[in-house]
């Protein structure tokens, strides 16, 4: 570090990395294709988003015990099988890039959302949204790294961790899939009220992200916008190791 660099705490320290994490592809995403598939189907295929460099040193980190500061066993606890990781601040600059530079963007759609749900309005910045989950008690980070081996899986759930819950999420594949594992398809199922609910299947290829709703979206019917219910999980891997992470905006209590 040069001499005349500012004192270094841990946040300013993970800003200043996480401004050098290349992310190309982060720039030239189509904003109005994602809302549109998201508008359309409840969630949204980006392209590769993250190197392949990029997806094995998330592997990688998964073993490295001082990275995280809670690992759940998903059969333990009924979740599912196989086992999930919650980073420690100060989040890997990789993490750290991409719940910075993706919030804005999210946000603006979440605004929207907002409108026509008749709901209060998001903050611009990440920093603003985690300044308001500290408000409300919420001061856990939420990104995680899962990895489910051969018979995984991960049942349909909501990724909710406190009353501040920002409305979208993603998650990116760091295998590749019918290559590095079979099976282990992101299912997401929508529940329409009073109708029968939706079964949907991703298919995230090595770098790509999904993006969809934690709880729910609006859709438009006859009298105006109602609440559709989303819940997501992971069908049964077959063959292999499938590892994934994920990006949530919102911290937890
Ligand atoms: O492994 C997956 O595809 C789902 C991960 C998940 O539940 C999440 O990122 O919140
Ligand atoms: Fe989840």
């Amino acid at each position: 570090m040069s001499p005349t660099a500012a004192p270094a705490t841990t946040d300013t320290t993970t800003d200043t990395q996480s401004r050098d994490v290349a992310l190309p592809a982060l720039d030239s995403l189509d904003w109005d294709d994602l809302a549109l598939q998201l508008d359309g189907n409840g969630f949204a295929m980006t392209p590769p988003l993250l190197s392949p460099d990029q997806c094995r040193q998330m592997i990688e980190v998964f073993d490295d015990d001082g990275a995280f500061r809670s690992t759940i066993d998903m059969a333990r606890l009924s979740f599912g099988e196989g086992r999930y990781r919650y980073f420690a601040d100060p989040l890997p600059p990789l993490v750290q890039a991409l719940r910075t530079r993706l919030y804005p963007p999210m946000a603006a759609v979440a605004n929207r959302w907002a409108g026509v749900l008749g709901e209060d309005p998001w903050p611009d910045t990440h920093g603003e949204l985690i300044e308001a989950c500290s408000a409300a008690g919420q001061h856990k980070p939420t990104p995680l790294v899962l990895r489910y081996g051969p018979t995984g899986y991960n049942c349909l759930h909501q990724d909710v961790y406190g009353d501040l819950t920002f409305p979208l999420q993603l998650l990116f594949m760091l295998n590749t899939p019918d290559v590095d594992f079979t099976g282990g398809e992101s299912v997401f199922v929508e529940q329409r009220p009073r109708q029968q609910s939706r079964p949907m299947v991703a298919r995230p290829g090595l770098g790509q992200a999904v993006i969809f709703p934690v709880r729910y979206r609006p859709k438009q019917g006859a009298r105006g916008y109602h609440r559709v219910q989303m819940r997501h999980g992971v069908s049964a891997v077959h063959t292999g190791d499938r590892h994934v992470l994920g990006v949530i905006f919102h911290n937890a209590r």
